[in-house]
């Protein structure tokens, strides 16, 4: 288990710009090795780094496939679902077709949804092992939770199951399936991208006190852990 790389930067641009890049280097080189790239979405204010951030990017588009770290039990079309706002904010903008995301069945209870999730997944990975993702973009939010594994809930300490359902989210919408720590950590990159001074404590609880929180228990086991900050968001490292 490596070390986590934390990248320093100046302003959220500047953490666009690095993460976007990262992702370019990893994608290219999954391409080259493997001739596909398979990413994992979170949510939040990730989308946006990405809208802003992907179009600049060089690359093989048709090779990408892309999952998501947790999701929204809701329609494509509400508010609320992170599939919506990523093909409102990037399909049309960048060579990328709605085929290419593994999306939820959002007419299915979040139990069945995560069952069905993993059906939609396994053809994409080696039979009979762990999934193991090229990256997982990751955020993290002002309680410390990151995809939806939120402080203190049972589903920390998952070991039975790929993507699990949460069907009381603290943060809404309540109804969601999430990516669970054995998954996580046998990425080959994991890369959170934070930006802002209000996620500045929790920052520092994680990396500078070590606090055992949903964030910090993410540790690749095999692969490498990134940190990209911007000034605000690493002010009180
Ligand atoms: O609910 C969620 O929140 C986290 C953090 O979001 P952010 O807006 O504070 O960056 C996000 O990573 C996750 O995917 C999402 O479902």
């Amino acid at each position: 288990m490596s070390s986590p790389q934390i990248i320093r930067v100046k302003t959220e641009e500047d953490v666009i710009t690095s993460l976007c890049n990262l992702i370019q280097d990893v994608a290219n080189k999954a391409i080259e090795t493997e001739d596909v790239f398979k990413i994992g979405l979170s949510g939040g204010s990730l989308i946006n780094f990405l809208a802003l951030g992907l179009p600049k990017i060089t690359t093989d588009w048709s090779k990408w496939r892309l999952f998501f770290c947790d999701e929204r039990v809701v329609p494509s079309e509400s508010p609320d679902s992170t599939f919506g706002a990523y093909r409102k904010s990037l399909i049309g903008k960048i060579p990328l077709s709605e085929s290419q995301f593994i999306q939820i069945d959002p007419h299915l209870a979040a139990e069945d949804a995560a069952r069905d999730y993993i059906r939609k997944m396994a053809p994409f990975f080696a039979p009979d092992s762990l999934p193991r993702f090229d990256a997982l973009l990751l955020g993290m939010g002002p309680d410390g939770h990151t995809c939806s594994l939120f402080p203190g809930h049972r589903l920390l300490d998952e070991t039975s199951v790929w993507i699990a359902p949460i069907t009381n989210s603290p943060k809404p919408p309540p109804s969601r399936i999430t990516l669970t720590f054995p998954i996580i950590n046998n990425a080959e990159n994991c890369i959170f991208a934070i930006a802002g001074q209000g996620k500045a404590d929790m920052v520092k609880r994680i990396l500078k006190d070590k606090e055992d929180l949903p964030s910090y228990r993410v540790k690749p086991t095999d692969g490498k852990l990134y940190w990209i900050l911007d000034e605000g968001a690493a002010s009180l490292l």
